[in-house]
C-alpha cells in the first residue's frame, strides 16, 4: 500500500516487513487467519485518483504531480498549472515555517503538512533535522501536549482507555495499517519535565515515531503511536471542560496491570513477536515494572531508561577517548536516582564488567548516587525503592551533593534529578580541584532545569571540563577559545537501535545490544570533534550514524541468536541503509 523503502527488489521487500507477521496481501484483512466465529474488520484497498489522491497523505505530491500524472490520475484542474519540484516545495515550506515566530505555530504547520503530504514532511524534516528536531520533539512537543486538545484534528495514533477493557484487540484492528513494526506507547503520566498530562501525552508517541522515520528510516506506515488512558491525577485537566481524556484519577494496581497485560497480549497477537514496543514517558514506578515484566516476553524497550543509558554511555566512552583513561578507572557520582540515573548507572556497570571481566556486583561499587535524601548508602537499604537498592554501598551518611563530591572524589559527575542549578560553583570547583579534566554531564531538561550551564561548567573549571547536557547550549567563548558543548540527545540512539532490531528480526532486547549501540555511536566522534569539546558527532550526519548503530545492534542480535531474519546479510551497514525509508517522491504510472 505504501510506496515504502528506498531500494527496490527483494531486499527492500523484506525490509518493509512484508515477510513479517501480518504481512502479505492475503493477510491484509486478517480474514484468512480468523476462525468463522471470530469478528473481522472489513478493510478494503482501492487505488486513489483525482480529488481523493490529493487528500491521501501517503501519495499526495501536491503541485509536484507531473503533466502526465495529472492526466492519468484525473487531477487536471484540481491543481494550479505550475509544476514544482519537490526541492522547490521544500524551499517554499521552510521559508514559510521560518516566518512563524511562535514555536507552536511551527509545530501545527508541520503536523498539517504531515497530514497533507507525508513524503514532503519527511523530506523537510530529514534535510533540516537540526532546525526542526526541537519543533517536532522537545521542547515544542511539550507545549503541544499541554494544548493537545485544541490541536487534535485527525487521528495520528490510537487511544486505548480503561473503557476499552476486553476490546483492545478490536481497537488495534481499527488502525488502517497492518504491517506495524514499531509501537511507541505512553500512559501520559510523566510527559517530559511537564508531569501528568493524561491523554494529551499523545504528542510524544507521534513525535518519537516521526523521528523513527526521519532519523532511523522506518517506514511511516510501519509506526503506530498509542496512548493508554488510565485517567490523570492532574487536577487542572480534570477540571478543564475541554479535556479530551477520561475524567477520573489514574487507575493503579490490579486494574492498571490488567489493562497493560491485555494491551501487550493484543499487540503480540495482532502484529507478532517481532513488533517493537517502546515505552515512553511512563511514571517512574510503572516504567521500571513494565520493562522488567515485558522484556522477557516481548521486544520491549524503554527509551527513558535504556535509550538514555546508551547515549550517555556513548558520551562517556568518547570522552575517555578524548581525555585518556579506562571506564573502570573512573569513579561516578550521580545526582538523581530515577529512570535516567539508575538506567545509566547500570549500563556503565555492565560495560565495565564486560571490559574487565569482573562481576557487575563489583563494578557497581564504583558508582554512587545521591537522591533527595542524600548519598544512597547501605544503612538506607530498607527504605529504598527497589531500583535504588543495587547502589546502596557501605558509607557513612552524607547529606549534600557538595559533601558527596568531597567524600567520593568522582572523576565523572552526572546530573539526572530534574532539578536545575544544583551543580553550584562550589560543586563544579570541587570537581575541578579533584580532576585535571572533570567530566560533567548536566542532563536535566528543559534548559531551565539544567544542573549548570555550559558557560558555568567551562568558566568554573577554567576551560578544563568535558561537558555535555540534556538540553542544547550554544558554544561558549572562554579565554579566546570556543567550546562546543555536546547534547546527550536520545535521538542519537533510539532510531538506529530500533532499525537494528527490525532488520535483524530480533525478538528480544538484550543489554549487550545497548552496549553495541553506545560503542557504535562513540566511534563516530572524531579528534576534530574532541578539539572543540564535543563528545558526540554532529547531528547533521544522523542517518549515517543510525545505519551504523543499526548494523552494530543487528550484528549483536545475530551473535546472541536473537535474530530471526535469516540468513544474516553479509554487509549489515549496506543492508541497513538499503532498508531506510526514502522521502523522495515516486513516479506514478
Ligand atoms: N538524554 C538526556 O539527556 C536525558 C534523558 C532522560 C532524562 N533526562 C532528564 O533527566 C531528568 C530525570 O529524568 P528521570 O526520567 O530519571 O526522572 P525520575 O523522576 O525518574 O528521576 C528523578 C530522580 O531525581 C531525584 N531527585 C529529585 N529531586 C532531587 C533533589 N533535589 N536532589 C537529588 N535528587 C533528587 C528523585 O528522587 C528521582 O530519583 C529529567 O530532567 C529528564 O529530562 C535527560
Amino acid at each position: 500500500m505504501d510506496g515504502g523503502g528506498g531500494g527496490g527488489g527483494p531486499v527492500a521487500a523484506e525490509c518493509n516487513g512484508k515477510a513479517g507477521p501480518g504481512g502479505g496481501m492475503g493477510d491484509v484483512y486478517g480474514e484468512d487467519r480468523a476462525t468463522e466465529d471470530q469478528l473481522i474488520t472489513p478493510w478494503t484497498v482501492s487505488v486513489a485518483s483525482g480529488y481523493n489522491l490529493l487528500r491521501d497523505p501517503h501519495h499526495n505530491k501536491g503541485s509536484a504531480f507531473t503533466e502526465k500524472e495529472r492526466d492519468a490520475h484525473y487531477l487536471r484542474g484540481l491543481l494550479p498549472p505550475a509544476v514544482l519540484s519537490q526541492e522547490l516545495q521544500e524551499k517554499r515550506l521552510i521559508h514559510t515555517l521560518r516566518q512563524y515566530e511562535v514555536p507552536l505555530q511551527r509545530y501545527v504547520a508541520l503536523m498539517d503538512l504531515q497530514e497533507r503530504n507525508e513524503k514532503l514532511f519527511y523530506k523537510l524534516l530529514i534535510d533540516h533535522v537540526e532546525e526542526l528536531l526541537p519543533v517536532v520533539y522537545t521542547p515544542t512537543v511539550g507545549e503541544a501536549c499541554q494544548k493537545y486538545g485544541s490541536i487534535f484534528r485527525r487521528p495520528q495514533g490510537l487511544f486505548i482507555s480503561l473503557k476499552d477493557k476486553g476490546k483492545i484487540l478490536e481497537i488495534l484492528k481499527n488502525w488502517p495499517e497492518r504491517n506495524i513494526q514499531v509501537i511507541v506507547v505512553t500512559d501520559g503520566e510523566r510527559i517530559l519535565g511537564l508531569g501528568d498530562l493524561g491523554c494529551q501525552g499523545m504528542g510524544i508517541p507521534v513525535g518519537k515515531l516521526s523521528l523513527y522515520t526521519a532519523l532511523g528510516g522506518l517506514r511511516p506506515s510501519a509506526c503506530l503511536p498509542i496512548t493508554i488512558d488510565v485517567g490523570t491525577n492532574n487536577e487542572e485537566l480534570l477540571k478543564d471542560e475541554f479535556y479530551i481524556g477520561l475524567r477520573q484519577k489514574r487507575a493503579t494496581g490490579k486494574e492498571y496491570a490488567e489493562l497493560l497485560d491485555e494491551f501487550m497480549d493484543a499487540v503480540k497477537q495482532n502484529y507478532g513477536e517481532k513488533v517493537l514496543v517502546q515505552f515512553e514517558d511512563f511514571g517512574n514506578r510503572n516504567a521500571f515494572e513494565l520493562l522488567a515484566k515485558y522484556r522477557h516476553t516481548h521486544l520491549a524497550f524503554n527509551d527513558d531508561i535504556q535509550g538514555t543509558a546508551s547515549v550517555v554511555l556513548a558520551g562517556l566512552i568518547s570522552a575517555l577517548r578524548a581525555v585518556g583513561g579506562r571506564l573502570a578507572e573512573q569513579r561516578f557520582l550521580f545526582l538523581g536516582a530515577g529512570e535516567a540515573g539508575t538506567g545509566i548507572a547500570e549500563l556503565i556497570a555492565l560495560e565495565m564488567s564486560k571490559q574487565t571481566k569482573t562481576p557487575v556486583e563489583e563494578t557497581r561499587k564504583k558508582i554512587w548516587l545521591v537522591d533527595s535524601k542524600g548519598l544512597i548508602i547501605r544503612s538506607r537499604l530498607e527504605s529504598l525503592q527497589h531500583f535504588k537498592k543495587p547502589w546502596a554501598h557501605e558509607h557513612e551518611p552524607v547529606k549534600t551533593l557538595l559533601e558527596s563530591v568531597k567524600a567520593i572524589k568522582p572523576t565523572v559527575l552526572i546530573g539526572s534529578s530534574g532539578v536545575g542549578k544544583t551543580f553550584t560553583k562550589e560543586v563544579v570547583e570541587a570537581m575541578a580541584s579533584l580532576n585535571e579534566k572533570p567530566i560533567i554531564l548536566a542532563l536535566s531538561n528543559p534548559t531551565s532545569q539544567s544542573e549548570c550551564t555550559a558557560e558555568e561548567a567551562y568558566t568554573w573549571t577554567q576551560g578544563r571540563a568535558i561537558f555535555a547536557s540534556g538540553s542544547p547550549f550554544d558554544p561558549v567563548n572562554y579565554n579566546g577559545k570556543t567550546y562546543v558543548p555536546g547534547q546527550a540527545n536520545n535521538a542519537y540512539i533510539f532510531p538506529g537501535f530500533g532499525l537494528g532490531l527490525i532488520i535483524s528480526g530480533a525478538i528480544r532486547v538484550n543489554d549487550d545490544m545497548l552496549l553495541a549501540a553506545s560503542e557504535a555511536l562513540a566511534a563516530q566522534a572524531t579528534p576534530e570533534n574532541f578539539k572543540k569539546g564535543l563528545i558526540y558527532p554532529p547531528f547533521s550526519n544522523i542517518r549515517k550514524i543510525s545505519a551504523l548503530i543499526a548494523a552494530s545492534v543487528a550484528a549483536k542480535a545475530y551473535e546472541l541468536g536473537l535474530a530471526s531474519h535469516l540468513p544474516r546479510p553479509k554487509d549489515l551497514v549496506k543492508y541497513a541503509e538499503s532498508c531506510m525509508y526514502s522521502p523522495v517522491y515516486r513516479n506514478y504510472r
